[in-house]
């Protein structure tokens, strides 16, 4: 488990991090959400050692991160920065020759990597002959090629086209199911809500909500409910402890005071028609993004 504890951190007499804790989970996808200059890319580069934080600690299972611990890691770092005029297979096995790996090995990662990465078709071209999409997708492989045991992904998806999202999560999911703790930053909720386990929103350089993707998303809940039945749900405007966001004719979505009241309606609506739905809904990841900001 990565545990990242207190965290502070100022340019010059700007804070721009204020006592951010939280943790990665082995086996789990955390996603890590906040708007432009909320400090993520600051908080990484304090994970991976390339920043110093005023105070706090970033621990790896109860223990202080060594030098060796970071190399082990994988780092997809804001700015890309892979050789341009070096062709993908051999730029991704240099650098699993760097960590020492036998070319063999390194060559057979490299190799799958791209594979699932739909990236075999350009494995001989230089890396600047790819589009950006597929120089994105190479740089994801470069974070991987080594078997790291904690992977830092900073934007991952940003410029990646629907399919090759897909392919990313697909290898992204297949590393966390290793046991492995992976932390990545997005501005896409769509794909972090589809993608990840647990989530951690960072606003002005604070930590405003922190846990599994289900359990925010309880938390969250105003006590929604969808109705579909065959009747007219025109009789909940007047029932009391209802709010009616949205009708028309047997649907209506709509707010309870308590569950008692959601009790009533349900009970209503079965006396007065066939119910087909009732269910209470969660606020999607975007709703609780622009509650738990505001
Ligand atoms: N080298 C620096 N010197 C001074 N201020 C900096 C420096 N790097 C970042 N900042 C400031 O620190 C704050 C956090 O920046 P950071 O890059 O960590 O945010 P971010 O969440 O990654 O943003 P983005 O999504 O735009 O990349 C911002 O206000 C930024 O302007």
């Amino acid at each position: 488990m990565l545990e990242i504890s207190g965290i502070t951190m100022s340019y010059g007499t700007r804070r721009v991090l204020n006592d951010v804790s939280f943790t990665v989970a082995p086996g789990r996808l955390t996603g890590f959400v906040g708007g432009n200059g909320a400090g993520k890319t600051t908080t990484m580069r304090i994970i991976l050692g390339l920043l110093t934080s005023d105070s706090g600690s970033v621990t790896f299972d109860g223990s202080p991160l060594t030098a060796a611990d970071r190399r082990a890691f994988g780092y997809m770092p804001e700015e890309r920065g892979l050789y341009p005029k070096m062709k993908v297979t051999e730029q991704l096995v240099y650098l699993a020759r760097l960590h020492g790996f036998s070319q063999a090995h390194a060559k057979r990662n490299a190799e799958q990597l791209l594979e699932n990465l739909d990236l075999t078709e350009r494995a001989n071209d230089p890396i600047e002959n790819l589009s950006l999409g597929n120089q994105q997708r190479a740089q994801i492989a470069a974070a991987l090629v080594h078997e790291p045991t904690t992977l830092i992904l900073d934007e991952p998806f940003s410029g990646l086209d629907p399919l090759a999202v897909d392919s990313v999560v697909a290898v992204l999911s297949e590393y966390a199911a290793r046991g492995v703790p992976v932390l990545f930053s997005s501005h896409q909720l769509d794909i972090v809500e589809r993608l990840c386990d647990d989530l951690v929103i960072i606003a002005g350089g604070e930590v405003r909500a922190n846990g599994s993707r289900e359990q925010l998303r309880a938390e969250h809940s105003a006590n929604r409910f969808e109705l579909l039945f065959s009747g007219d749900a025109g009789w909940l405007r007047e029932t009391a402890g209802v709010t009616v966001l949205d009708f028309d004719g047997g649907y209506a979505l709509f707010d309870v005071d308590d569950e008692a009241t959601a009790q009533r309606v349900l009970r209503r609506a079965i006396d007065e028609g066939a119910v087909t739905t009732f269910a209470p809904q969660h606020p999607s990841l975007a709703e609780i993004f622009k509650e738990v900001i505001a």
